[in-house]
């Protein structure tokens, strides 16, 4: 068993306060993510429920039990780190099979594990070297090989990735899957990156100035963000947003476009709104009856696609468009927009109007 529950965490430090009722539900064997910007609560949080933080409000449950008064030794939770320190002095050997040894486990039961850790982070080759003789790579799994070796309630990971170069990222993120589902472990994860936090998660918790704005799969976050703020926070580029209001049967932009209305949008007349618009929902390449105009803004080459961003009046839209496309900044642009995934928000609470009716 592994479940990990934080309910109504509150902290603060002097006049800030980090933790402002953050609830977490963690199913045993779950990826879990924590994401959210930099000073948000995310490693307060983790240290919340390792025990490392003392509260000033709410409680932490592991396996159904009540461990909010708990040592950190008393949680059986394995803490990883951005940045491990191997022992120099050790081999690789050595350094994973020191957590066992400090449980004075037997050589065989040790021998054992660090094989079949090894065998899973692929570093056989490597358990005779000494940290100094390893690439960063190599030197992360390392360290890797030797927080996961022993077999805790769960692993809390501190944005474990972030020292590594992109391609590396790529590679561990991948690895990190594949561990995760061979040991059917609870791992609670941090990070600031929405890339690892789509890919790797089954939950996603978007964190904001110490509150918990969505809870959900990647997919639910991604495709029904909360708010307008978690909409902005998760997808790159970045959502374009546009003020306008429900006038009958029309959106009506403050930059005088219209659209046809969504038909499931139950949204008074009048009221105001921010339309939220994908890349990968609009396109410069067709004509359709669902259009926006404006002028070419600028391109942004990215190797596999060109985001486009189109001047529409004093707003930018964000277009995902081929490679290949070319353009003169001021041309005029027709932007085909798919309103059946086009997203409403309130312009006053930043929340999602309810898409029942889609
Ligand atoms: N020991 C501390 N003393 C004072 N303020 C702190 C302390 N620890 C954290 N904070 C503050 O609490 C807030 C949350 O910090 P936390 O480290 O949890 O954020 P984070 O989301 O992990 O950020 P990052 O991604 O930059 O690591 C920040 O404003 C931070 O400055």
């Amino acid at each position: 068993m592994g479940t990990v529950a934080a309910h109504g965490l509150c902290k603060s430090f002097g006049k800030v306060q980090a933790l402002d009722g953050v609830t977490l539900d963690v199913p045993d064997g779950s990826f879990f993510v924590v994401l959210g910007p930099s000073g948000a609560g995310k490693t307060t949080t983790l240290r919340a429920i390792a025990g490392l933080e003392k509260l000033d409000a709410g409680s932490v449950h592991l396996d159904g039990r009540d461990a909010t008064g708990d040592t950190p030794a008393e949680r059986d939770l394995a803490m990883v780190f951005q940045s491990y320190a191997l022992y120099p002095r050790h081999t690789v050997y050595e350094n994973i099979a020191s957590p066992l040894r400090a449980r004075r486990r037997s050589s065989s039961e040790i021998a054992a594990a660090v094989e079949q850790m090894s065998n899973l982070l692929h570093i056989e080759r490597l358990l005779k070297r000494r940290p100094a003789q390893l690439s960063g790579g190599e030197m992360q799994r390392v360290a890797l090989a030797r927080a996961l070796v022993r077999s805790p309630r769960a692993f809390l990971m501190d944005e474990p990735l972030t020292n590594l170069d992109l391609k590396l990222r790529v590679e561990m993120r991948t690895e990190l899957t594949r561990i995760h589902r061979s040991l059917g472990a609870t791992f609670v994860y941090v990070t600031n990156d929405q890339v690892e936090a789509l890919s790797m998660a089954d939950q996603v918790a978007v964190l904001k100035e110490g509150k918990v704005q969505q809870v959900g799969t990647p997919t639910e976050v991604y495709e029904r963000p909360a708010n307008q703020w978690v909409a902005g926070f998760v997808g790159s580029p970045q959502i374009s947003l546009l003020a306008c209001h429900a006038e009958g049967d029309r959106l009506v932009g403050a930059e005088g476009w219209t659209l046809p209305r969504p038909r499931w949008t139950t949204a008074e007349d009048g009221r105001p709104l921010l339309l939220g618009l994908r890349a990968e929902d609009l396109s410069v390449e067709q004509r359709g009856n669902a259009s926006l105009s404006g002028e070419l803004y600028g391109l942004e080459p990215l190797g596999d696609r060109t985001v486009v961003d189109v001047r529409v009046g004093t707003e930018i839209l964000k277009v995902k468009a081929r490679p290949t496309v070319t353009g003169t900044p001021g041309e005029r642009l027709h932007v085909t927009v798919d309103l059946d995934r086009a997203h409403l928000f309130d312009a006053g609470t930043g929340l999602a109007l309810s898409e029942a009716g889609r």
